[in-house]
């Protein structure tokens, strides 16, 4: 260990998150002394290795699916091939033009970057191994940290043997994206966000593919009927998808074949065959290696770090930020914790000072799965409906909408939640095409506080998307 005395900051960021970077700056232009550490590259997960890359290949996928329905259109396209080296090429230019940005932008605020894996050992005091070897040490009067979460490795009879025996058949969300060549059969474990847009993609880029989930619905969060929605979705893209399915082994099965055995809730076994498995079974924080034993600062049983309204922890000066807070880890979420420290710390260059916090912003955080159609969703679900609040409910398959029909893209169908009293929307879903931009128009509305009747009447450009909010109420049922 050096002797040297530790470096002194007003402030260390651990991870360069989604908050992590946009804070850094922040503190910086402010004058406080800010080292960032990031253990791998600047951006974090959702430049690198989630929403960014994922969202470009999702692009890809859906070129060759409406190349291969061309013919709908009145189109003539020969043959559909896909390059996987070209898929992923342009995956990686993205990305890296993403990376490079941030890189740029902190650089140029002025934030001192340390490249490392961080550590605590007091209560704000920090030593980094560094990733050219050595170590630095360091201690700030405040510590944030941003250092997100990892992918689970599920409790699987064979798979340790499988990973080390075939270790480019075993594939989680980050080494998925960088296949050269197109999965002949993949198996997916887990029907959440991860699976479904990899799952899907995959589908459309060539391989077969079968999702088992755990649960006995895809997309758990979601109501029942858009779940099945999604479900008959999916299948009709030819996914084979299994619900109620535990996997309970896997083992090579002589070539390149992995063989896995999969229980229903009914007992019934049965052996899939794949070239590939996807681990898609959730994502665990990244608290285990930070040795926060070091401080007082308190996690829960899931390794999450515990924390206030205002991001700070059981430990005064320590704060926590994005994913390792626990769900819903969103990148909006994550640079949103940025925006309350923002305004807490008086960093706005405003001067505004404006109080927010976690508990306001709850409640309309919308979120999108980008599947397509898209699974886009803000506010309540009808299953969260606080028991005695009298709500209706509207639903429509998206085969009404006039914009739908019109690219042909109809499939799907939204729902949303109006308290029956005020008039005013709780909830609403749309899985269907654009349906996260949807949402937003919805979410504006109920931020706005507006009764659905002024949707009802608004007037929208013909034959925008969301001229189907003028028809929608006409649906409202008791429930
Ligand atoms: C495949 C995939 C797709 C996704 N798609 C979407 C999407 O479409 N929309 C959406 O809103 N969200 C999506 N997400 C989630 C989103 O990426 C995260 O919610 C978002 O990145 C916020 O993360 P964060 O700010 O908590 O930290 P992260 O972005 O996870 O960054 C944490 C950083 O901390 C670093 N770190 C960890 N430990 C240490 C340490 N000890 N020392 C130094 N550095 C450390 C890590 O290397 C990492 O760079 C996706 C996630 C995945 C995996
Ligand atoms: N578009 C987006 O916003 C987006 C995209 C990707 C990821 N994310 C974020 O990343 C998080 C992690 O995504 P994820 O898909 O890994 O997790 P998830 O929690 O969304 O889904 C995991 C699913 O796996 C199932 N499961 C768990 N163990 C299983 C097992 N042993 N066998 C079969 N199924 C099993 C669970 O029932 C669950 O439905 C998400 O919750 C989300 O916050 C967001």
């Amino acid at each position: 260990m050096s002797t040297a005395p530790p470096a002194s900051y007003d402030a260390i960021i651990i991870g360069s998150g989604q908050s992590g970077n946009p804070l850094a700056s922040a503190l910086t232009a402010a004058g406080h002394s800010t080292a960032l550490i990031e253990a791998t590259h600047i951006g974090g997960c959702c430049i690198n290795d989630g929403c960014t890359p994922t969202k470009t290949l999702v692009a890809s996928a859906r070129v060759a699916y409406l190349a291969r329905r061309a013919a709908s259109y009145g189109i003539t396209v020969p043959t559909v091939g896909v390059d996987m080296p070209a898929v992923r090429q342009r995956k990686r230019d993205i990305v890296s033009s993403w990376r490079s940005g941030s890189e740029g932008r902190l650089e140029k605020a002025g934030v001192k970057v340390v490249m490392g894996k961080a550590r605590f050992t007091g209560e704000r005091e920090i030593v980094v191994d560094l990733v050219g070897g050595g170590e630095e040490r360091m201690v700030g009067k405040k510590v944030f940290v941003n250092v997100g979460e990892r992918p689970v490795v599920p409790d699987l009879v064979g798979l340790s043997e499988v990973m080390e025996k075939s270790p480019d058949r075993v594939l989680d969300s980050t080494s998925v994206q960088e296949l050269g060549v197109v999965p002949g059969k993949l198996l997916v474990l887990g029907g959440g966000y991860i699976g479904l847009e990899f799952g899907q993609l995959f589908r459309r880029l060539g391989a077969e593919v079968t999702v088992v989930q755990r649960a006995d619905r895809l997309a758990v969060r979601e109501d029942e009927d858009i779940a099945e929605c999604l479900k008959g979705i999916l299948e009709e893209d030819g996914i084979e998808v299994l619900v109620g399915s535990q996997a309970t082994e896997i083992k090579m099965a002589g070539g390149e074949k992995l063989e896995l055995t999969v229980k229903s809730k009914d007992g019934l076994e049965k052996k899939l065959e794949g070239t590939h498995v996807l681990l898609a079974t959730g994502r665990r924080p990244n608290t285990d290696t930070l040795d926060l034993d070091k401080t007082s600062v308190k996690v829960n049983k899931r390794g999450y770090i515990e924390f206030n309204d205002d991001l700070t922890t059981s430990v005064e000066g320590i704060y926590v930020l994005g994913d390792v807070k626990g769900p819903p880890a969103f990148t909006h979420v994550s640079y949103d914790d940025f925006r309350i420290l923002r305004d807490s710390l008086g960093l706005n260059p405003d001067g505004k000072i404006v109080t927010r916090t976690v508990k306001s912003r709850d409640g309309l955080v919308p979120y999108c799965m980008y599947t397509d159609p898209q699974l886009g969703h803000v506010g309540l679900h009808l299953h969260e409906v606080p028991a005695g609040t009298k709500v209706k409910v509207a639903k429509m398959p998206m085969s009404y909408v006039a914009r739908a029909l019109e690219t042909d893209e109809p499939r799907g169908m939204m729902k949303a939640v109006v308290d029956a009293e005020t008039g005013k929307i709780v909830g609403f879903t749309c899985l269907g095409i654009e349906g996260g931009e949807l949402v937003s128009v919805v979410q504006l509305a109920m931020m706005g506080g507006l009764h659905y009747q002024q949707l009802a009447d608004a007037v929208f450009a013909h034959p925008a998307i969301a001229e189907c909010l003028n028809n929608l109420w006409g649906y409202l049922e008791d429930v």
